[in-house]
């Protein structure tokens, strides 16, 4: 792992970590979850609109443990081994005992993630959230709560970590826009704690 390469969003710092496993690793990893994670792509009430989320996503915790997101309630999924391996180190590195993870496969360019701050209640009043990133590169955006001027973009590509300190959530909101670019598949795996 290369030492952390710190993001200015003021008055947090953000810590990217890239490359994070060795390639082999990464690369294993990217093909294995990408294959064997159990995905589907939800359905989200919008205004009274029923939409097909724009990626695909599943969502793994601990057993007992239940998270609401986008109004719905979710069961989740147990942890595959190397799921778990992978949680213990993204733990390790970013100080907290993560017991869950989302994870989103954005199929292309097309696909993407809305503005959006990780402050869901039963995440606590300022909770610590790591990102792993595998395959094609996109864009992580950043704009202040209550300002639509984007402040920062980071780029999240293959065999990253960025983790986001607490109280950050609750000055900011991040999201992965559309792309007109050619982009291949990209795996982002959330690590959160929920209490
Ligand atoms: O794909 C990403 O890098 C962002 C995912 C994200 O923001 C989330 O799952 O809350
Ligand atoms: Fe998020």
């Amino acid at each position: 792992m290369t030492a952390a390469h710190p993001i200015d969003l003021f008055p947090h710092t953000a810590s990217l970590f890239q490359p994070f496993l060795s390639a082999a690793e990464a690369d294993r990893l990217f093909r294995s979850l990408g294959e064997h994670l159990p995905w589907y792509q939800a359905r989200l009430n919008l205004f009274g609109r029923w939409h097909w989320s724009p990626r695909l996503q599943c969502w793994i915790a601990d057993e007992g443990v239940a998270y609401t997101y986008s109004g719905l309630t979710m069961a989740p999924e147990p942890w595959p081994d190397d799921l778990a391996r992978l949680r213990d180190l993204v733990s390790e590195v970013a100080g907290v005992r993560f017991n869950s993870v989302l994870c989103n496969w954005y199929r292309n360019g097309q696909d993407s993630m809305g503005w959006h701050s990780d402050d869901e209640p039963e995440l606590g009043e300022a909770p610590v959230v790591a990102s792993v990133t595998f395959g094609d590169e996109r864009p992580f955006q950043f704009r202040r709560k209550g300002e639509r001027r984007l402040a920062t973009s980071v780029p999240l590509g293959h065999n990253s970590l960025l983790v986001m300190p607490a109280g950050l959530q609750g000055d900011w909101q991040h999201g992965i826009p559309k792309t007109r670019k050619s982009v291949g598949p990209r795996l982002n795996l959330t690590f959160r704690r929920i209490l």
